[in-house]
């Protein structure tokens, strides 16, 4: 039968097609398409079996299964051969073709494949290699859509989240965000910020996140585009775990630099500056700009060491560092000590980079030390030697006495009266004073002597290889100096002075001891008028022991009730009556006799002891008074108050105590103050004298015109009375000054509305001379001495 009837019909068609006979499995008719895909003439086709083209066994399997199996339709992949023996791809369709004129055909259309396998093949190759590029990249890789969704990820982010095998495998999406969200640090931040990139698709963002295991990894997101619009998002993952570790190093480097105290430099291998930190700024004076690309050899300097560049390039090649105590010069001339610490940094391969210096201000702690050393052997008033200065060299002095049979002297010296200065003025201004004494002192030694300041206003002298002529010589020239008028903020007045000596080695062979014994001879000056030098003799120390020995004695006096009260009356020099007494002490000392206060009352003031006794003084008072009050002769009585009695801080309530104690109104107690009294801390004297007044008591100053005999606190505190000294009164009638001062203080007294009472009148003359001049009252032997309370009494009684 021929088929070739079907041919025209088949040429039209656009595919290649075969007609095969079933039974023969032979091709029957073909159009020039299937010709030309097998590049067979058409003539040579036909008549072939269908598997005369098969390249491959499964498609010869195939033939031969389909002649078995029979028709039906088919759509399969086939692999011809073409002439040229090349093989072809083709995507064959089979289908039966009913034939009229006998039994139906196979239809084999096929079409050419081999530009589709082609580009599937590039297709693949490409997505292999995208693939492989995924791989490649030295960042984890998490490719996702608009909505979130997983689109790819590479092994490297599957590493650096530690996303484990299940999840690998499991593809699924939830499971591997929600494990990335458990392994930040911060879950909230990381959430919030990655629903911000999810909401901005066009955003580009780097962020760091901090992982539980320590790592940290930089996330840069990049929207994906595809013809230009965002499909997607691209998360590249990098474990910057190291390169953080390693910024936080610099940083605080960089900090370290920065705000370091001490200067650091960095210089070039050849020692020019590259950079400096602000505190090399700082300590030379000139800014950054300035110093790079300086020598920084020619920096510094050694005063003791000029050649120390040599001796650091030598260390610095030999052994990479030095280290030594330089000098810098300033700007402004001045010098700064420096501690400079110099190293060479080296390459891998040990060849010098660059070179480091830290310069450490060394002027505090040269300074520091120099004061210590000042504190340790100045006194830090003065600035004079103290004592461990002295010990030192009056040691040194003895060991060459010993060896050369020289001698020296050691003066103590004591300015007179310095208490009340500073009492009265402040102890800054007694400061003042102490300095201006330690010039003046100073100005009258040889620069071999030692001019050491004990503490307060005690000086000792060593006079080198000094005998008692030159001892002497001195000491008259250091009182001259001190007694020199003094000026201080405008104040003028005069000092004095009293000084001991001894001599080495007669009198003392140590300087402990020599110190001691000129002690005592400079006591023994204070003790007979001060103002004056002395050198010490044996029989001082024994004066000295009697002080200790009375301290003692008085102590025990007045536990066996030895003191008792005399009473002198105060006469009204118009009317001739009494009008008050004073109370005087007496210590009836069984072997002694009756002793005078001014062989103890010292002794007591300089130990204290007379807060103790001036308070039984002042019980004893006012009983008398009180019963002289009850007996209807009332008499008032005056009391000697000392300094250190009147500044104990509860002495207004012992008076009112004593008062109380024994019912006497306070009118009839008169409490007599020195001027010294009322010039220390004037505001706080002030005070307790106005309490006093407010208790009733009258208040007397005693000795006046002794002391400072100020105007201004005779008008601002509540005296009552002024008392005239006696040493006015002894002269008034012989000399005219003194006869000028009573007259003076007289007029005073009564234009301040003020008693005045004379004290120590003996004589008539003195007593008319008094009653002339307008005085008040007169104490004194030309009426009576103090005399004991019996006797007192009885006089009130005769003059009632
Ligand atoms: N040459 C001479 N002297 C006369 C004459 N009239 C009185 N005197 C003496 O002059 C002193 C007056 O006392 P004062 O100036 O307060 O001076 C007193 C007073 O400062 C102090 N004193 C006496 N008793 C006490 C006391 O109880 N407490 C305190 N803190 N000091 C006392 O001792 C100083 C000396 O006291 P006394 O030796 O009792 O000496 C008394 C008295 O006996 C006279 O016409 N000619």
């Amino acid at each position: 039968m021929n088929h070739i009837q079907w041919e025209p019909l088949l040429e039209r068609l656009l595919e290649a097609v075969w007609l095969v006979d079933p039974n023969t499995l032979r091709i029957v008719a073909a159009n020039p398409c299937a010709a030309d895909l097998l590049q067979l003439p058409l003539h040579r086709l036909r008549g072939s079996l269908a598997s005369d083209h098969s390249a491959s066994p499964q498609d010869l399997h195939f033939w031969s299964t389909l002649a078995q199996d029979g028709l039906g339709s088919l759509q399969s992949e086939a692999l011809l051969r073409r002439a040229d023996g090349q093989t072809v791809r083709v995507l064959r369709r089979i289908s039966v073709l009913p034939n009229a004129e006998g039994p139906p055909l196979h239809l084999v259309a096929m079409q050419d494949q081999t530009q589709q396998h082609q580009t599937e093949q590039q297709l693949e190759h490409l997505l292999a290699e995208l693939r492989a590029t995924l791989e490649s990249t030295a960042d984890g890789i998490l490719v996702c859509d608009l909505d979130g969704r997983i689109r790819a990820f590479n092994r490297l982010f599957a590493q650096l989240w530690d996303l484990p095998a299940t999840l690998l495998s499991q593809q699924d999406d939830e499971a591997i965000h929600t494990w990335m969200v458990g392994r930040v640090t911060d879950a909230d931040s990381y959430g919030l910020r990655l629903g911000q990139i999810q909401r901005l698709p066009l955003l580009e963002c780097t962020d760091v996140l901090v992982l539980q295991s320590g790592r940290v990894l930089e996330r840069i997101a990049r929207p994906q585009y595809a013809r230009g619009r965002p499909i997607g998002r691209v998360f590249a993952y990098r474990d910057v775990t190291e390169r953080t570790a390693i910024e936080a190093k610099l940083r605080l480097a960089s900090k370290v630099f920065e705000s370091s105290l001490d200067a650091i430099f960095i210089t070039d291998p050849q020692h020019w500056v590259l950079v400096c930190n602000p505190a090399a700024e700082r300590l030379t004076g000139h800014t950054h700009a300035a110093l790079a690309q300086c020598d920084a050899t020619g920096l510094f300097f050694s005063p003791t060491r000029p050649d120390w560049s040599k001796d650091l390039l030598h260390q610095l090649q030999q052994q990479g560092y030095w280290e030594g105590e330089l000098w810098y010069r300033r700007p402004d001339q001045s010098a700064l000590a420096l501690l400079v610490s110099w190293v060479v940094l080296r390459d891998g391969a040990g060849q010098p980079l660059n070179t480091v210096l830290f310069a450490k201000d060394l002027s505090e702690k040269l300074a520091a030390q120099q004061r210590i050393e000042q504190l340790a052997y100045t006194d830090p008033l003065t600035g004079l030697p103290n004592r461990l200065t002295l010990t030192e060299r009056v040691g040194h002095a003895i060991r060459v006495a010993q060896r050369s049979g020289t001698g020296f002297a050691v003066m103590f010296l004591d300015l007179d009266r310095f208490k009340h200065i500073n009492d009265s003025l402040g102890h800054l201004f007694g400061d003042k004073v102490l300095i201006e004494i330690a010039s003046r002192l100073q100005t009258c030694l040889r620069q071999t002597d030692t001019l050491c300041r004990l503490g307060g206003d005690e000086f000792v002298i060593h006079l080198h290889e000094a005998d008692a002529a030159g001892a002497e010589i001195t000491a008259r020239r250091l009182i001259e100096a001190v007694v020199q008028p003094v000026e201080i903020e405008g104040l003028y007045f005069n000092l004095s002075c009293s000084l001991g000596i001894a001599l080495y080695p007669d009198d003392g062979a140590s300087l402990d001891e020599l110190i001691r014994l000129s002690d005592t001879a400079m006591y023994e000056v204070k003790e007979r008028g001060k103002g004056h030098y002395r050198f010490y003799r044996p029989e001082m120390n024994a004066n000295l022991l009697a002080r200790i020995q009375l301290d003692h004695a008085l102590r025990e006096g007045l536990r066996a009730q030895q003191f008792v009260l005399h009473y002198q009356p105060r006469i009204d020099l118009r009317s001739g009556q009494l009008r008050s007494c004073e109370a005087l002490l007496r210590w009836q000392h069984p072997e002694r006799g009756l002793v005078l206060p001014s062989e103890f009352i010292g002794v007591a003031e300089e130990t204290g002891f007379i807060v103790t006794l001036g308070d039984w003084v002042l019980d004893s008072a006012v009983q008398q008074a009180a019963a002289w009050l009850h007996a209807g002769t009332p008499c008032p009585v005056a009391v000697n108050v000392s300094a250190l009695q009147f500044h104990q801080t509860d002495w207004v309530a012992r008076v009112a105590r004593a008062l109380n104690a024994h019912a006497l109104p306070a009118e009839l107690l008169e409490l007599e103050l020195t001027e010294s009294i009322l010039i220390r801390d004037a505001d706080e004297a002030l005070e307790r004298l106005l309490a006093l007044r407010d208790l009733g008591v009258r208040l007397s100053l005693d000795d006046f015109g002794t002391g400072y005999s100020s105007l201004t606190y005779l008008k601002r505190f509540p005296l009552q009375q002024l008392k005239i000294d006696r040493c006015f009164i002894a002269t008034m009638h012989t000399d005219p000054v003194d006869a000028a001062i009573v007259a003076a203080i007289i007029q005073m007294g009564q234009a301040l509305q003020m008693e005045v009472v004379a004290e120590g009148v003996e004589l008539a003359e003195q007593h008319a001379r008094l009653l002339a001049l307008g005085c008040d009252q007169f104490q004194g032997f030309l009426c009576s001495p103090a005399v004991p309370p019996e006797p007192f009494g009885q006089f009130l009684r005769q003059a009632r």
